[in-house]
């Protein structure tokens, strides 16, 4: 059993262990041998057959809400069109716009259930979905709506992100000052009213928002006290992860162009680099984060699919954590890590998933695997035996 527990050496590994988990949550998670006896008499005894134990995994950045999809793009860039001459094009995220506006929060829903499965299927317990496809108060509204439904339909803890500031519609390209104006702002404020926004995001990049645009975003947000978090130096360095850290940022993500000044201002700031190598490897990126950088000024590392239709169209956390080690030079340590106890971190879940201690949620993953290096090392297998969510089991 991992634990991935913070005050553990590596990820907590327990060789005989035992987990207890009553009414949804952990009481106990250690040696088999050093179990309470107040909890040996009643309780039902699972036994896993010696299978590696780990928290369930957390895939803390997902756009999975959308319409349609962009393999025309994808041909595109085979061809050799760059992701910014795509958007400049008026391809990228504006022309997912169209295809989700055209749908109802039931069809959105729907539609993202098959991209949800392939992340449950691989012992994914929480997921984090962004709006950003609907650019208008009322499709981003409907987003979110289908964010918060998919909780219903499916085993699943769904926190939500607002992402009106991903990109300008057409009808206010060139006017992002007043698309924050009449758009954004307003539409934050009806969505917090209607419960729909756990954080807010923003893309700080040259073709979408500045660094001021943002700062205007943030200062809705913490008015109304949300988190926030933001997509920064995915594909230049406009200083977006500082701007992040100084507004006490949950996560700054991408951070392929991140300086070591933006380094010690998120370690300063407790802000999570979450590394995306979906997107690195789709837009064939050569530029790498800066891994050394983050680990020397202690900034928390995780990882998610980033599952998007555009530069990540990847449903797999598994992979992710291949290609975190792979192309990242992650460990699997790292990984492991990224994947679950700094994933929650990003979420500002950490009391309460992401690692086996007790008092958290009895979110497991049981794997037909020995040791952790197994979970990161194959390419498009997945080893999972069984899940557990709140303490229900869920076979695959
Ligand atoms: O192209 C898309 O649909 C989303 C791209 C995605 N969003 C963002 O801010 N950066 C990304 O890679
Ligand atoms: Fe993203």
């Amino acid at each position: 059993m991992a634990t991935l527990s913070e005050g553990a050496s590596g990820l907590g590994i327990i060789a005989d262990g035992a987990v207890v988990m009553r009414d949804g949550v952990i009481l106990y998670a250690g040696p088999r041998a050093d179990m309470p006896s107040e909890f040996t008499s009643g309780a039902e005894v699972i036994d896993l057959g010696g299978r590696l134990v780990t928290p369930a995994l957390i895939d803390c950045h997902t756009h999975i809400v959308f319409g349609g999809n962009r393999a025309k793009e994808f041909e595109m860039r085979l061809e050799g069109a760059t992701y910014e001459d795509i958007a400049r094009a008026g391809g990228g995220i504006v022309s997912s716009v169209t295809a989700t506006r055209a749908l109802s929060v039931d069809q959105l829903a729907e539609a993202a259930l098959p991209r949800l499965d392939h992340l449950l299927a691989e012992g994914v317990s929480t997921v984090e979905v962004k709006s950003g496809y609907g650019l208008s108060i009322e499709a981003e509204l409907n987003m979110l709506r289908a964010a918060r439904k998919l909780a219903t339909l499916r085993p699943v803890r769904i926190i939500t992100s607002y992402l009106a500031a991903h990109a300008t519609p057409a009808d206010y390209k060139g006017r992002n000052g007043d698309y924050i104006t009449e758009v954004v702002l307003p539409g934050l404020e009806m969505a917090h009213a209607e419960g729909l926004v756990d954080a807010v995001d923003g893309f700080c990049e040259g073709i979408a928002f500045s660094t001021a645009e943002i700062a205007r975003v943030f200062d809705k947000a913490k008015a109304l006290d949300l988190p926030v978090k933001l997509h920064a130096e995915q594909l230049s360095n406009l200083g977006g992860a500082k701007l992040a850290a100084s507004y006490g940022a949950l996560s700054a993500d991408h951070l392929e162009y991140l300086d070591d000044d933006g380094a010690k201002a998120m370690a300063a700031a407790g802000t999570v680099a979450v590394l995306l190598p979906g997107a690195f490897y789709a837009l064939n990126e050569k530029q790498k984060p800066p891994v050394t950088a983050l680990r020397e000024a202690g900034v928390p590392i995780a990882i998610a699919t980033d599952c998007n239709p555009g530069t990540s169209p990847l449903t797999s956390l598994l992979l992710t954590m291949n290609m975190s080690a792979t192309l990242f030079g992650l460990t699997v340590e790292e990984c492991l890590v990224g994947a679950t106890r700094q994933a929650a971190r990003a979420l500002g879940l950490l009391g309460s998933t992401g690692t086996l201690e007790v008092g958290k949620s009895a979110d497991l993953a049981i794997w037909d695997a020995q040791t952790p290096a197994e979970l990161v090392y194959r390419i498009g297998f997945n080893p999972l035996h069984a899940r557990y969510f709140t303490g229900k089991r869920i076979d695959r």
